[in-house]
């Protein structure tokens, strides 16, 4: 990739020198041919400025080719990148932001890093040797002149300072409007079937709107500072060319310059000083760039809360013992712990179910067990070993959740079953669909497994929904389950259908039942009682000592 950037920035380079060559040639024309009335001198500099011509254009099409190629890739990496890090996050970090936030830094955003550090700096760097060309070959014709010429570069820099610094706060509030654009379009769209029944879509198009508008003004203030930009430049470099002109042609008068001296000092004035503007305006585009990568930035420098250890090690299939040895955790930034003393024992094979009210603590403990947080205090251990030295990946390869909330992608009902275990052969969904009681309704489908599901499985009903889940965990095959209120949402006659599926889902694994109905709890089956830990309780146990009143295992 920076081969590719350096070889963009050779062949422009390339283009350039050709083009000084080429004004040179000009003024020689002027001087040999036009000035003397001597055609027979024409031909020969007339085919070499030609042959410039033809080798300036291919370089400046490989130049913008390469510099386009390593511009894309770099994108390509950078994305790829982001989104790697993105997924080593706790899902809580998504869940906390706005969702067409995030999607707009990892689209928009991302070409502002690309603009800033690919082909932003390559052309920064052709621009500056540009600058550097048409300055030195116009000192090379009449060094004083080119000397009056540079004094008056700096206004060009000093007006360009004063509109960058305008722009890039523009561009930062444009940034962020747009990210909050995409949001309200993101929720209202995912949110679509509420909006309507609760008749709110004036109100969400009024939200729209009002983002719409927000992103309007951020783009006109930068649209106001761009149009008046180039006017005010070019105001300043019809000043600078008249001086010239004038000073020239008092030297012609004189003697002491010809005339295709000073027409080619006037090209490469004509050159210079759009160049020198542009780099004004390349010190604007990087202002706008430096918004949209902060943005992406911010992503990059959050960190996981859990990463493997050093001496972590990867833990085969496990036989599926579950220790928690008093767990307790606080969500980072809480003061108030979620879990708080946790003690039970799950053995191979058992089901253990996991009850208490709401907001107990209950999902919390199985983001535990997969370790998208790691405990505060105590421990939880696998086959006897702590989960901090096992690496991640093994320990969700021993572990398969279903959630609250079925979660499917827009892929068709195989690609959704087999979601754990890509390489599946069909024989081995079906097996599992029909395990899981999904073999009946899918064989009524128009395209049968291959049906798309649709936005998040929208196109099937809550337990259709729910029995593929059922079918993905049952083909993923791991020694431990948990199943996280997997009746919330259904109605009685489908729970009944989807309670069959399941039995058979956790014959034979670890199951940790998270659920606070008394009525789903199978029979035998030992109980965790979660309490919830009372705001005030925390200070009065602090005080007196009292032991925490919130573990009430069973176990262990
Ligand atoms: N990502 C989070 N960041 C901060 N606090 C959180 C987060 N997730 C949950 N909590 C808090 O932790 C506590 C336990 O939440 P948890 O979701 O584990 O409860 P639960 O027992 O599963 O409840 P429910 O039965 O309603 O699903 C609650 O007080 C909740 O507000």
């Amino acid at each position: 990739m920076r081969r590719l950037f350096a070889a963009g920035v050779l062949f422009a380079i390339l283009a350039a020198l050709c083009e000084v060559v080429a004004i040179r040639l000009f003024g020689h024309i002027t001087d040999e041919v036009l000035t003397t009335r001597n055609l027979g001198a024409f031909w020969g500099p007339a085919f070499t400025w030609l042959a410039l011509a033809v080798l300036a254009g291919v370089a400046s099409f490989a130049g913008a080719y390469a510099t386009a190629l390593a511009a894309e890739r770099f994108l390509l990496a950078l994305r790829d990148r982001v989104y790697a890090h993105l997924q080593t996050l706790a899902p809580d970090f998504s869940e906390k932001r706005r969702l067409g936030d995030l999607m707009a830094r990892m689209t928009d955003d991302i070409e502002a890093i690309e603009e800033l550090v690919g082909s932003g700096l390559v052309r920064a760097i052709t621009t500056v040797a540009s600058v550097v060309f048409f300055a030195g070959a116009a000192f090379f014709i009449r060094w004083d002149l080119a000397l009056l010429t540079m004094a008056l570069v700096p206004l060009f820099l000093v007006v360009s300072k004063g509109f960058t610094g305008r722009f890039r706060s523009a561009a930062a509030r444009e940034r962020a409007s747009n990210g909050a654009m995409n949001s309200v379009l993101e929720e209202g769209l995912a949110n679509q079937p509420l909006v309507q029944a609760y008749n709110r879509q004036g109100a969400e198009s009024r939200r729209l709107h009002g983002e719409g508008r927000g992103w309007l003004r951020a783009n006109m203030a930068q649209a106001w500072l761009a149009g008046l930009y180039s006017p005010v430049m070019q105001v300043i470099e019809t000043v600078c060319l008249i001086v010239i002109l004038g000073f020239g042609a008092w030297e012609i008068a004189a003697g002491r310059l010809t005339l295709g001296g000073l027409l080619s000092f006037a090209a490469y004035l004509a050159l210079l000083y759009p160049a020198v503007q542009g780099l004004g305006e390349l010190a604007m585009n990087v202002s706008e760039a430096a918004a949209g990568s902060d943005r992406v930035i911010e992503i990059l420098g959050v960190k996981p809360v859990v990463t493997d250890a050093d001496g972590a090690v990867p833990v085969g299939r496990s036989g599926g013992r579950i220790v928690f040895d008093q767990v307790g955790f606080a969500y980072p930034g809480r003061p108030r712990p979620a879990l708080r003393n946790v003690s039970f024992t799950a053995e191979p094979g058992e089901v253990v179910v996991i009850s208490g009210p709401s907001g107990a603590g209950k999902s919390t403990l199985a983001k535990l067990l997969l370790r998208f947080y790691d405990p505060d205090r105590g421990r939880i251990l696998l086959d006897g070993t702590d989960l901090r030295g096992l690496t991640r990946e093994s320990v969700r390869e021993n572990v398969t959740i279903l959630h609250q909330e079925t979660m499917l992608f827009s892929g068709s009902v195989r690609d959704n079953i087999a979601y754990g275990r890509s390489a599946a052969s069909l024989d081995e969904v079906i097996r599992a669909a029909e395990a899981a009681g999904v073999h009946d309704f899918v064989k009524l489908l128009p395209q049968g497994y291959d049906t798309p599901v649709g936005q998040r499985g929208r196109l099937l009903s809550g337990g259709q929904r729910q029995r593929i889940a059922i079918a993905r965990a049952i083909l993923r095959d791991t020694p431990v389950l948990v199943l996280d209120e997997p009746m919330s949402g259904l109605d009685a006659a489908t729970a009944a259908q989807v309670m069959r599926p399941l039995r058979r889902l956790m014959s034979g694994r670890t199951t940790l039942l998270i659920t606070h109905d008394p009525q789903h709890v199978p029979e035998g089956a030992r109980v965790v009682e979660l309490e919830p830990i009372p705001r005030v309780e925390r200070i009065r146990l602090k005080r007196v000592g009292v032991p925490s009143r919130f573990s009430r295992s069973t176990a262990s």
